[in-house]
């Protein structure tokens, strides 16, 4: 489903160039939920934000779907493959919108039909009844503005999320029922996810495999058992996982 090699990503021009992220390479498979962990600012965010066309200073490869993509040019087409939720559902709903509004807007910009039924089973697959529909952000919790976010992104009938911190602005009791939604929504869908976490029991919660960066590089990549094991290679590893327990 995703295959990135070789990536180097970078911000600004030398003297003052930043190289966020170095020589990545890994593949996530059809129907697999693929973790990447590490501290703040190792280039986890980073990543995603490439793969999703939002930054153009990357080389390397990409591969979705059997698809090289190129720059930061993405098509309808990869739209309807791939769909990114955010860390903020403060920030990343319009404040004026109302939820039929962004729901009918991704709906329609993937040249979707018959929009009425599609809002109602979308709400309906985030845990949110039809009396949500009407509402604006402020009338919403945080955890209800994520569910908004995570309907919005499954408008386009993607096969890929990409998830970048979903739950880490988010009250603790909150984290666990968008956690829960995100598996349960892999399952009933098949979807493929890649998730940024720094907080490795959301990713043993809900990955299959996982990438370890520290500085811009992966270091490490393992399975869920294995990290539940605590069996790191690194020391790296080995130190993140101690750190958390
Ligand atoms: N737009 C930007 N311009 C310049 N540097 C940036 C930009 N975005 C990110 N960086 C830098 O790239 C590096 C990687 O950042 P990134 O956000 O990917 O890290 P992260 O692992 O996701 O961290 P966090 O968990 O804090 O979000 C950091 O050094 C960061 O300061």
């Amino acid at each position: 489903m995703l295959n990135v090699s070789d990536l180097d990503v970078w911000f600004g021009d030398p003297p003052d160039r930043v190289d966020a992220v170095r020589g990545a390479a890994f593949s996530v498979a059809q129907g697999e939920s693929f973790g990447l962990v590490g501290e703040s600012g190792s280039g986890k965010s980073t990543i995603l934000r490439a793969i999703a066309g939002l930054i153009d200073s990357w080389s390397g490869q990409i591969e979705v779907d059997g698809r090289q993509i190129e720059g930061a040019r993405r098509d309808r087409g990869f739209y309807k493959t791939v769909q990114m939720v955010f860390q903020d559902p403060y920030a990343s709903l319009h404040p004026r919108h109302s939820v039929d509004a962004v729901l009918s807007e991704a709906l329609r910009l993937q040249g979707m039909g018959d929009i009425d039924r599609r809002i109602t089973r979308l709400l309906e697959d985030v845990g949110l009844g039809k009396g949500f529909r009407f509402r604006y952000p402020h009338q919403l919790s945080g955890g209800q503005r994520q569910r908004v976010a995570i309907a919005r992104a499954l408008a386009a009938e993607p096969r890929l999320l990409l998830l970048d911190e979903p739950t880490s602005a988010l009250d603790v009791s909150v984290q666990a029922e968008i956690l829960n939604l995100l598996k349960e929504l892999r399952e009933e869908h098949g979807l493929t996810y890649v998730m940024v976490s720094h907080d490795l029991a959301v990713v043993g919660h809900i990955c299959d495999r996982l990438a370890v960066m520290q500085q811009g590089e992966i270091v490490e990549i393992m399975s869920v058992d294995a990290l539940r094991r605590g069996a790191g290679e690194q020391d790296y590893t080995r130190h993140l996982i101690a750190a958390s327990q």
